[in-house]
């Protein structure tokens, strides 16, 4: 995308109602909203979070199926979800909003069990050992969304890296965690939710012309 483009969108993005961008410190001094969702979408309904959303696909899909819900992409590039706030803004989906964050700071945007539920969505594998600080799935990661969610909240993450699922996998066991289904290939293995095998993410759809198998595991942290 050039750059002109990316601009217009960050314009955009600061009029669109349903994308919050707030600064670093504003986030860490106490973030406005952090306890106070249900003001934002004016309701209680449970808070269902798509993280590193890129253009929201998951967010806006899970958003129409499901309407007593509240969805809220996060992503720390405003350009892609910049998709995702205008379709929902052009659907009219008032449970949807777009959140741009740090990932690392979830902890600080969300109150002790005020989510639900969360999605993380093709997340970068980051297989590099240097790396494995920002993999979405590692021990630190599982300790932040621990203390957002709600008791028996879970965690979905849907890869085409065959090495992240091992990874989750692997280290569920490890710690103990509850896993609660799990599939290497949801398109040929049968029994993945509609919820699965129906959205496409942007990504997703580049892997599954190359031919590879979309990976998904449930779970719950204890
Ligand atoms: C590989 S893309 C996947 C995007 C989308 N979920 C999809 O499937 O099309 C990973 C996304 O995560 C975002 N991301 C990665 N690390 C992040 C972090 N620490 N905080 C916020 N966003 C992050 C990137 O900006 C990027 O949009």
């Amino acid at each position: 995308m050039g750059s002109k483009n990316k601009l217009k969108r960050f314009k955009e993005n600061e009029t669109f109602t349903n994308v919050v961008q707030p600064a670093r410190e504003e986030v860490l001094d106490g973030f406005e909203y952090k306890g106070r969702w249900a003001s934002f979408f004016g309701n209680d309904n449970p808070i269902v979070l798509e993280l590193g959303c890129g253009k929201g696909e998951y967010t806006v899909g899970l958003a129409q199926i499901n309407p007593d819900k509240n969805h809220i992409g996060i992503d720390i590039k405003g350009a892609r979800f910049w998709r995702g706030a205008k379709t929902a803004l052009e659907e009219k989906l008032n449970n949807v909003a777009f959140l741009r964050s740090q990932i690392e700071l979830v902890d600080h945007l969300f109150a002790e069990g005020e989510v639900s539920e969360i999605w993380i969505t093709f997340p970068d594998p980051q297989i590099k050992y240097k790396r494995a600080k920002h993999r979405m799935t590692n021990p630190e990661f599982l300790e932040r969304y621990k203390k957002i969610l709600a008791p028996g909240g879970l965690i979905n993450l849907k890869t085409d890296s065959e090495y992240m699922h091992g990874y989750t996998l692997g280290l569920l066991q490890g710690l103990g965690h509850e896993i609660v289904y799990a599939n290497h290939d949801v398109y040929k293995n049968e029994g993945a939710p509609q919820e699965v095998l129906g959205i496409q993410t942007f990504y997703e759809n580049q892997y599954l012309e190359k031919g590879k198998s979309i990976t998904y595991i449930q779970f719950r942290i204890n």
